[in-house]
């Protein structure tokens, strides 16, 4: 049975909770938020998942995996001491990985440690295959995202527009996936998979745009490359606890641990 500490404990972490809950070989003992977050955390978990310890912090012992589920600032803050003392992680807050030199920090944790960091697909499908034409030689890769206007606000889109307002599809970024990640950090983590998998955080075209004619979460990747080419499109339904998720997401990360825990994976 791997022992897992979850960090974040919020739309994703609450449903990746509940989808391990009576699995044979996982079983989330640790869950870590911040300080000002405990006691809501507490109160919750005690509904959830009755004796889970509930920490500030990934306990130093007694855990055989981390999953980040909470926003670039807990890579630095847990995902790099986990790795460090030897715990594997898996990352899906990847748009973090946007912040010059955090993937060279990560690498040397995950070395000195002796383990390995791993960066869900998430929201997005096809990194398997973009990651295999890699090697081939890629040419351009294009990744919009669309979202139902609430999806983005309290982001910089809330300066330029009325979202409320919308009446018709509206381009809220068009740039590099750095700035795609670094500007949006809940928004945009699917635009620093994509370049992270094919042709970097600075070659990886990125539009975002706030429709209000759909009520999914609509990704679409568009490489081209030696292997020939490839358009992907995901419409994705939102997590009801956060518009700005995917459900995909956390149907992705229960596949990442339990892919830790298998004989055969897939
Ligand atoms: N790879 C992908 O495809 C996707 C990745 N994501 C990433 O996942 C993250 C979580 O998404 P979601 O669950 O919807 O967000 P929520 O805002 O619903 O939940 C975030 C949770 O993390 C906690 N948290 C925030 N900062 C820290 C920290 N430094 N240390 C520990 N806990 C912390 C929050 O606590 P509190 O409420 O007390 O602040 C809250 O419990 C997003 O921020 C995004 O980066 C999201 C969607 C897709
Ligand atoms: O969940 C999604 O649809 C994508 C998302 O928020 C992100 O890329 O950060």
């Amino acid at each position: 049975m791997l022992r897992v500490a979850l960090i974040g404990c919020g739309a994703i972490g609450s449903s990746v909770i509940e989808l391990l809950k009576g699995d044979a070989s996982l079983a989330v003992v640790a869950v870590v938020v911040p300080d000002e977050g405990l006691a809501a955390a507490q109160v919750l978990l005690q509904k959830l998942a009755p004796g889970v310890q509930v920490a500030s912090a990934v306990p130093a012992s007694g855990i055989d995996l981390v999953v980040e589920t909470a926003g670039h600032a807990a890579i630095e803050e847990h995902v790099l001491p986990a790795l460090r003392r030897g715990t594997p992680c898996v990352v899906a807050s990847v748009g973090a990985l946007s912040a010059q030199g955090l993937a060279e920090k990560l690498e040397i944790a995950a070395i000195t440690g002796g383990t390995q960091v791993q960066l869900i697909a998430g929201a997005i499908g096809a990194i398997d295959a973009l990651a295999a034409a890699r090697i081939g030689g890629l040419d351009s890769v294009r990744y919009t995202g669309r979202k139902p206007p609430q999806a983005w606000k309290g982001t910089p889109a809330d300066k330029g527009h009325d979202l409320d307002a919308l009446r018709g599809e509206v381009v809220i970024f068009e740039g590099s996936a750095r700035e795609a990640a670094a500007l949006y950090p809940k928004n945009a983590n699917v635009a620093a998979t994509v370049s992270l998998a094919g042709l970097g955080l600075d070659r990886t075209q990125v539009r975002l745009i706030a429709d209000p004619a759909i009520d999914e979460n609509v990704h679409t990747v568009e490489a081209e490359g030696a292997f020939g080419r490839f358009e992907l499109s995901m419409r994705n339904k939102p997590l009801a606890a956060n518009p700005k998720t995917s459900a995909l997401t956390v149907y992705s990360a229960v596949r990442a641990l339990r892919n830790r825990a298998a004989a055969l994976a897939i």
